[in-house]
């Protein structure tokens, strides 16, 4: 599965710890993430992440535009919600197209940990049979 790894700065060290502790996971995955996360994530774990652009420069929409071309099956994306961002509207509209492709979105620690588990245990596997017809691709 491709899954998409983004932290705010002030949840950044929480995406690594979390990272680190599912490392055997996500191993097994195909990992995106925004500039900074990813790179904080890929030298704490050694994990291999395609890296996109900062997310104040563009990095959610690059992430946003995998989603909408069906490229991307889960989000971890550990949101700071007391600091105003000044890129929110790539936040939002990154938040709105997990819902209209309902891709699962982990905004959270706790719903992390859930939708890791459900990673692990194949819950997601129903995104291959979305893939498989191209029931969003546009291209
Ligand atoms: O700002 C972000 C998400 O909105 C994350 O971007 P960085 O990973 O580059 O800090």
């Amino acid at each position: 599965m491709n899954i998409a790894l983004i932290a705010h700065d002030k949840k950044k060290n929480d995406l690594v710890q979390f990272a680190t502790a599912y490392q055997a996971i996500f191993s097994k995955h195909t990992l995106f993430a925004t500039g900074t996360t990813g790179l904080r994530i890929s030298e704490a774990t050694g994990l291999n992440i395609t890296r996109y652009q900062s997310g104040p420069l563009g990095g959610d929409q690059q992430i946003g535009a995998m989603i909408a071309r069906n490229k991307m099956d889960a989000v971890f994306f550990f949101r700071d919600p007391l600091t105003a961002q000044p890129h929110e509207p790539d936040v939002t509209a990154l938040v709105r197209l997990c819902d209209v492709y309902s891709i699962p979105l982990a905004t959270n620690m706790g719903t992390a940990e859930l939708l890791i588990r459900g990673l692990e245990l194949g819950l997601i596997e129903w995104r291959n049979i979305i893939k498989e017809n191209g029931e969003i691709d546009g291209e």
